[in-house]
């Protein structure tokens, strides 16, 4: 792994849960010997830092069958120019950048090299994420299975076509943050009503939690869930129509474009 800072953290911790299966140590780079070093007591990683081993990178592809590249959209092209000649020559190669397409990738590196991209998201660190997949015109059933079963060792994966992925990142990559942002904002609003700060952060977050799990656990519609809380003529019946009367469903839908906006900018290089 290429990269091992919030999502390449997440999915590598996935792997190394208890219970998870994976083929040897896994080599990992960051930039910086600081955070290498989170790994030096670790028997199933190697990790080398690009600041102090120039050669990091080099080192950590060679002889992989899968590399996943956990970088900065505007690193990826520096850093395949950098990998390329190092790759095993059927390697399989993985990016979870937003907005660098497999095209752009595939020409920077040789031809036996199969590009294909996943736009995880952040919950793959407890083995909770959900990940969609797009394998493009190179990658065979085989390649695209491989990399399938490696993702669903940190969750659920959706295989789809490459020109979803943006909208993947503008629902499920981004989705965490838009719902810690609600925990925020919840928690900032509890506390506006006189709650402490532990009463008001113990009062969002385990609403939070709860509901997700109640979600999970009871596998039912979100809308029956949300009825089953919104009694007629109640006090969640008005909270809704504020939200709603405030634009809520149509700011999903801004907020999406504008995600999707700046996957489409990423792509041109901006
Ligand atoms: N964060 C998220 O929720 C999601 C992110 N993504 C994608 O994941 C990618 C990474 O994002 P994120 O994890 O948030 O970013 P981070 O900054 O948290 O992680 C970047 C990682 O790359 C390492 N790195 C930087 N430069 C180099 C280099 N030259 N060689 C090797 N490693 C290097 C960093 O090391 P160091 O720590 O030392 O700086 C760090 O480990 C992005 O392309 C993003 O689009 C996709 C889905 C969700
Ligand atoms: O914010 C970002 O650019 C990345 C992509 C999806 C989630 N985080």
């Amino acid at each position: 792994m290429v990269g091992v800072g919030s999502m390449g953290g997440a999915i590598l911790a996935g792997l190394r849960a208890p219970g998870v299966r994976i083929e040897g140590p896994i080599a990992v780079t960051t930039r910086s010997a600081g955070s290498a070093a989170r790994f030096a007591d670790a028997g199933d990683v190697v990790a080398y830092a690009s600041e102090t081993d120039p050669q990091a990178n080099r080192r950590a592809v060679r002889g992989a069958r899968i590399v996943v590249l956990g970088v900065k959209p505007w690193m990826v092209r520096d850093v395949l120019r950098e990998i390329a000649d190092d790759l095993e020559p059927d390697a399989v190669l993985v990016s979870v950048a937003a907005g660098v397409t497999i095209a752009s990738m595939a020409e920077l590196l040789p031809e036996g090299v199969t590009v294909l991209r996943a736009m995880p998201n952040t919950p793959s660190h407890v083995g909770l994420g959900v990940t969609g997949l797009a394998g493009g015109d190179s990658a065979g059933p085989e390649q695209l299975e491989a990399v399938r079963r490696l993702f669903a060792t940190v969750g659920e994966v959706l295989v789809v076509r490459e020109d979803q992925i943006n909208a993947i990142a503008a629902v499920s990559g981004s989705g965490p943050a838009y719902l810690f942002l609600y925990t925020e904002q919840m928690t900032a609003a509890a506390r506006r009503l006189g709650f402490d700060e532990h009463q008001a952060a113990t009062l969002a977050r385990q609403t939070v939690i709860g509901a997700a799990e109640l979600l999970r656990r009871s596998g039912e519609d979100p809308a029956q869930l949300r009825r089953n809380v919104t009694s007629p003529k109640g006090t969640t019946e008005r909270a809704i129509a504020v939200l709603e009367a405030a634009g809520w469903p149509e700011l999903f839908d801004r907020a999406l474009a504008a995600n999707i906006a700046r996957s489409e900018e990423l792509e041109r290089g901006e």
